[in-house]
């Protein structure tokens, strides 16, 4: 049995990168009844030809939902330092997608060329926050080498909203533009325009895949009591409460209160945090 990554899933084939020149199609068994994501690792069968066949996935380590990646080892949620302006709780519910997900990412402020006080002052915030946060900008090049030397041997994914210039950035990563890929040369399909998420494979071991249609996710769904999980740096500080049941909003002898009152956590964050778990709550009450 060979060990491989799914690559891209297409009309329903899976092309897995097994570490050899080309990638291999296979199809799954059909006993195999968990559902396979771009990035999952799993054990197949060669057939000959570049042809083989699933036989089980190895187990997950995380996975986004909206797009459907697995087993990402570095995100790095792209906002803009200007236009669109970046705002605090877009961002905290990005990186509270990834964080649900199980995955902790890094944060880069790109277009730093327009306006890098604003984006030095987002760093401050979210280093506070335990967040890597890199500076660039895919118009002058600035930073982009720092991200560079970050990828190899990881599958790096990259989000943001839209308008941010992930594409300029990831185009100015790769040396090349986003929409010709390796990995659709080595399938033999030349120039593809579509935007599902495809894995890049850059070299041996080192992914990048980018995230069309990533997006915050739909915090309402959650239970109240998840919710400080997905803030890892108020988390940090919820040991203290009197109560167990504590959701930190307005119960007393509250550490997580205590905190903040001391500026171990910033006010912003809490307010996400607020705002997120008021509208659980809201839900909540509507469905009794
Ligand atoms: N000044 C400046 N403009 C930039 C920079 N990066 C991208 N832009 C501009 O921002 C606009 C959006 O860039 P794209 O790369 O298309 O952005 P995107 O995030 O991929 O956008 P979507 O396709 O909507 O997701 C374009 O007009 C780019 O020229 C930068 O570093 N500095
Ligand atoms: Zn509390």
């Amino acid at each position: 049995m060979t060990k491989g990554r799914v690559i891209k899933n297409y009309n329903g084939f899976y092309y897995v990168d097994t570490g050899a020149a080309d990638l291999t199609e296979c199809r799954r068994r059909g006993k195999l009844k968990t559902k396979i994501l771009v990035g999952d690792e799993l054990e197949i069968t060669e057939l000959g030809d570049n042809k083989g066949v699933i036989e089980g996935l190895l187990p997950r380590r995380n996975a986004l939902r909206r797009p459907a990646i697995a087993n990402i080892d570095q995100m790095f949620i792209i906002m803009a330092a200007q236009s669109p302006d970046p705002n605090y709780f877009l961002l905290d519910q990005m990186l509270m997608t990834c964080e649900y997900a199980g995955i902790h990412p890094k944060v880069c402020f790109n277009k730093c060329d327009l306006n890098r006080d604003r984006a030095e002052e987002y760093r401050d915030f979210y280093a506070k926050c335990g967040y890597d946060v890199y500076l660039v900008s895919a118009a002058t090049g600035d930073g982009i080498d720092v991200i560079k030397d970050l990828l190899p041997g990881q599958m790096t994914a990259f989000g943001g909203p839209s308008g941010v210039g992930k594409s300029s950035l990831l185009a100015r990563i790769l040396g090349r533009p986003l929409t010709v890929g390796r990995v659709s040369e080595k399938i033999g399909r030349g120039r593809h325009t579509t935007r599902h998420s495809e894995i890049m494979l850059l070299d041996e071991g080192t992914y990048v895949v980018d995230t069309p249609g990533f997006s915050a996710l739909e915090f309402e769904q959650l239970e109240p009591r998840e919710l400080l999980r997905l803030f890892p740096d108020m988390l940090a500080y919820s040991g203290g409460c009197r109560f167990s049941s504590c959701l930190h909003r307005s119960e007393p002898d509250c550490s997580v209160k205590a905190a903040l009152a001391e500026g171990k956590i910033q006010q912003e964050r809490y307010d996400s945090y607020c705002k997120v778990l008021d509208s659980i709550l809201e839900r909540k009450r509507n469905s009794w």
